[in-house]
């Protein structure tokens, strides 16, 4: 039987997909991730409905009318979605616990749909030490880096209310791990 879906969220570089990727590893055919919608081209190898769920335009702006997405957005051109159907598959289709890597917008649109997810947040120790992970990472220019902080700044808040189930401080890795373990298995 698969879980309920577990929405993990955090500010960008508090070490979700490190802990996921470990997660992943150590349970390989429990977990899985939704298959995206997308607008824009198949590239070689990638296979529809395994990659992503490819789509046109028009198909897109059906999906958001219908209110069929958990969060979408638009990047250089293309439209990129989750839908509420693509979670589901996941735990009905692929009998796998879906996980969900989200942002707090994610996670209110999430709280909407009739998903019954548990929510963990993932916190970073501080905002310094998440300014030297994002450094660290050599993924982000002066100006990446700064929109993410503050966006860090707004999930913290958020946190505060109390919208997750579990909030984990990923201080030692060991031991952020292991709450995670904790939780998702509890
Ligand atoms: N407990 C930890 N202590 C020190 N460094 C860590 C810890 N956890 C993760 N890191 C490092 O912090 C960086 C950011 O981690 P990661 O890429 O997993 O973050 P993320 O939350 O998935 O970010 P994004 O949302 O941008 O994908 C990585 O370089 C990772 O190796």
């Amino acid at each position: 039987m698969p879980g309920r879906p577990i929405v993990v969220s955090g500010p960008s570089g508090t070490g979700k997909s490190t802990l996921l990727k470990r997660l992943f590893a150590e349970y390989p055919g429990k977990f899985g991730f939704s298959v995206s919608n997308t607008t824009r081209k198949p590239r070689p190898g990638e296979k529809d409905g395994v990659d992503y769920n490819f789509v046109s335009v028009d198909q897109f702006k059906q999906l958001v009318a219908d209110g069929a997405f958990i969060e979408w957005a638009q990047f250089s051109g293309n439209y990129y979605g989750t839908t509420i159907a693509a979670v589901k598959k996941v735990s009905e289709g692929l009998k796998r616990t879906c996980v969900l890597d989200i942002d707090m917008q994610g996670v209110k649109s999430v709280k909407k749909t009739d998903l019954n997810a548990r929510f963990v947040f993932v916190a970073p120790p501080s905002l310094e030490e998440l300014k030297k992970r994002l450094e660290g990472r050599g993924t982000e220019t002066a100006e990446s880096l700064s929109k993410r902080l503050s966006a860090a700044e707004a999930e913290l808040e958020f946190a505060k209310t109390g919208a997750h189930d579990k909030v984990i401080v990923n201080d030692n890795l060991e031991s952020a791990y292991k709450e995670l373990n904790e939780f998702i298995f509890a």
